[in-house]
């Protein structure tokens, strides 16, 4: 990647000016593999400080540097969140270039700029007011973080490092899926095999299991305000309850647009009509409501995974917005097609697949054994061939569709 250009800093860095670092240096350590950046720690202070033009060789480079300053970024602000509560307004103080953290000004609400932001601002010497860290969850910061963080500095290699995200939990609900039968429901409809009808009744039974999984699971999640985050999807959006906790002041990365796509049903109709038929056992073991958990659990790791495509769509526009705003203009039936076909990577798909190949293999192994599952796949609790399969005929197609909806109303 050429020429990346910016200073992250995170913490009261108020006062960092890009060639102007007159703070006092605690120590600094090289990133591995990384000769252009260094974190720096200072009282307090948490940076990472890449060079004007840097250059990343590779994208396992973009990668670790990546990890790095998501991890740092977490630790500084949970250090500060724990150590310092939030400022009183009697004692902000207007002026002063050296603000200390406890005379830090007490920002109206549309001031308040998150730590995400204070990250992400490359603007030298810029002011921003502290935030309240206490109305901002650690856990919410960083994967606000990694979003932000990912679409607005790297569209390119950031896109793929969206979809990554949360890959390896994908793969393992898959496998818990396969350790208990989904079909065990058969037996209760005689035993058969399935025909067209069985599976119509079959997955009835399943949607109501399922639905008394969200009792459990998607209350309690939309009290917290889970589905609040631009990244995450309901199900069934009118079971949901009001948020409980204060709101978390999400960046606008997204076109507001995004808010109304949510392709959820198509998943549903997919994973119980094609996708599930692919992974399941035939017979019965009986755990009808421990498959449910895992079709709960796999169903969100899809969704989230699916509409991730909202962010890719978002950071290939930036990237090239006049290559898509005439198709995007043009709102013609055909261009959909067309727009189709301008976001498809053969190549990126490749590796896409060839990757989660290699996961399965190596965290699909039955430990344990003998013999390396490596050597011999029936050892593997999943072909690695079927993992690659579902990417190939339905994750990617379903994320290319959250894509070109986005699209198609990014100039709304
Ligand atoms: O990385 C991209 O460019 C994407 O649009 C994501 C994705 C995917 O779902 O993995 C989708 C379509 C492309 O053909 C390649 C990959």
């Amino acid at each position: 990647m050429q020429g990346v250009e910016f200073l992250a800093y995170v913490g009261d860095a108020q006062d960092v000016q890009e060639g102007a670092h007159d703070f006092r240096v605690e120590s600094t350590c090289p990133v591995m593999g990384l000769s252009n950046i260094e974190v720096v720690v200072k009282t307090g202070q948490t940076l990472i400080v890449s060079k004007a033009g840097m250059v990343f060789e590779s994208e396992d480079q973009v990668y670790n540097m990546y990890n790095i300053y998501a991890a740092c970024a977490a630790a500084s602000d949970l250090q500060h969140h724990l150590r310092h509560p939030p400022p009183h307004p009697a004692s902000a103080s207007p002026t002063g270039r050296r603000r200390s953290r406890t005379q830090a000004l007490d920002p109206a609400p549309s001031d308040v700029a998150s730590p995400a932001e204070r990250c992400l601002s490359p603007l030298p010497g810029r002011r921003l007011s502290r935030p309240r860290p206490s109305r901002i969850p650690v856990f919410e910061v960083q994967k606000w973080m990694s979003l932000s963080y990912l679409v607005c500095f790297f569209p390119f290699s950031g896109r793929k490092l969206l979809l990554v995200q949360g890959k390896i939990e994908r793969v393992f609900a898959l496998f818990n899926l396969k350790l208990f039968c989904p079909f065990a429901c058969l037996k209760w409809l005689g035993g058969k095999k399935s025909d067209e009808s069985d599976v119509l009744i079959l997955n009835s039974i399943r949607r109501s299991l399922i639905q008394q999984e969200d009792a459990y699971h998607l209350q309690p999640s939309g009290e917290v305000g889970r589905y609040k985050s631009p990244d995450e999807h309901p199900f069934f959006p009118e079971q949901l309850l009001e948020p409980v906790l204060p709101p978390v002041q999400y960046k606008n990365i997204l076109h507001h647009a995004a808010a109304s796509i949510n392709i959820n049903k198509l998943i549903w109709a997919v994973y119980f009509h094609d996708l599930l038929l692919r992974l399941v056992r035939e017979g019965s073991d009986g755990n009808c409501g421990s498959s449910a958990c895992c079709d709960t659990i796999i169903l969100q790791a899809l969704s989230k995974r699916i509409h991730c495509g909202k962010f890719v769509a978002e950071a290939k526009f930036r990237e090239s917005p006049d290559k898509y705003s005439p198709t995007i203009q043009a709102q013609a039936r055909t261009d959909k097609d067309k727009l189709m076909e301008m976001l498809t990577h053969k190549e990126v798909e490749e590796n896409v697949k060839r990757r989660i190949r290699i996961e399965a293999m190596t965290f699909g192994q039955v430990l344990g054994t003998a013999v390396s599952a490596m050597a011999d796949p029936l050892l593997l609790k999943m072909k690695p061939d079927l993992v690659a399969e579902l990417y190939d005929k339905w994750l990617i197609p379903l994320t290319m569709e959250v894509e070109v909806q986005y699209l198609l109303r990014r100039l709304d």
